[in-house]
């Protein structure tokens, strides 16, 4: 055996094993620990049982991953450590002794059977959704009238084949992940910021007026999102990411500008920008 004098750092992905999250994760480690779903990512993240946490946000197709969103916002307080953009390409994997005729049920992600929703339309097949795209995978194997929407990977590890590749609806389909941790990424120079923050009150120029700091220090914005508060329709919160890191004095003064106009201010973290 290998004797490492560094501590590798534990990696806990959305999974089981084949899922594109696994994908995005390998690029941070290789010490890998698959999770049944996003809130056990961050659990585990919080509880020390992994040092980070690898989930999904957003799809460039399908938009944003409500459940990490939430997560964040309301029950847990991790930083954005770093993100990771990587592009989609959904295969349908059936069993090795079927073929494509012999499929009635398509079973995947949510996300994922979105980002197909024409295909399996042309298919006139019944679609279920499961946990994660490689938990279809394992569970259509031995079922020769069922298909799963995954990654190559989880063809080769549930043993099944690819009866088509590159199936999602958009060919340009990218999805957005972020690394979980304890604290944010140092300045790096080419820098992110996430924030997510509810208005005071409901009054024109509420949102305006919180853009315009950004706006008139030339600030690029590279996302804004608006999510129901849960409290009373109507009741958004707003998550914008832009460029800098928070550590910038600009930005720092922005913050601090924005902590005393809004109900509720919450910075998810600075980190390195993976530009696409
Ligand atoms: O189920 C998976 O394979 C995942 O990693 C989840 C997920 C997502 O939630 O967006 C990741 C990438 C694709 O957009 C489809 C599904």
């Amino acid at each position: 055996m290998i004797e490492t004098t560094q501590k590798q750092e534990l990696i806990g992905f959305f999974g089981p094993s084949g899922t594109f999250t696994e994908q995005a994760a390998s690029q941070v480690g290789n010490d890998l620990l698959g999770f049944d779903s996003i809130l056990d990512v961050l659990e585990a993240v919080k509880n020390g049982d992994v040092n980070l946490g690898v989930v999904p946000i957003e799809n460039s197709i399908e938009g944003p991953v409500g459940v990490t969103l939430d997560l964040m916002v309301h029950d847990y307080d991790l930083k954005i450590k770093r993100e990771i953009i990587i592009p989609i390409s959904h295969n349908l994997l059936i069993n090795t002794d079927a073929s494509i005729e012999d499929i009635k049920y398509v079973y995947s992600h949510i996300q994922a059977l979105s980002q197909c929703r024409k295909f399996t339309d042309s298919m006139g097949v019944v679609v279920n959704s499961t946990p994660s795209t490689s938990a279809a995978a394992e569970m259509v194997r031995g079922r020769k009238d069922s298909a799963a929407i995954g990654t190559r990977r989880a063809a080769e590890i549930y043993g099944l084949k690819i009866a088509a590749s590159d199936i999602q609806d958009y060919k340009n389909n990218l999805t957005r992940f972020i690394v979980l941790g304890k604290t944010d990424h140092e300045f790096t120079g080419n820098d992110k910021t996430s924030v997510v923050f509810s208005l005071m009150e409901d009054k024109p120029g509420g949102l305006y007026h919180i853009l315009e700091l950004f706006a008139k220090l030339d600030i690029n914005l590279t996302k804004i999102e608006s999510r129901p508060s849960k409290e009373k329709l109507g009741n958004y919160i707003f998550f914008i990411d832009f460029d800098g890191h928070r550590t910038d004095e600009s930005i720092s003064n922005i913050l601090d500008v924005i902590k005393s106009k809004v109900g509720f201010l919450k910075v998810l973290g600075s980190y390195p920008a993976q530009r696409y």
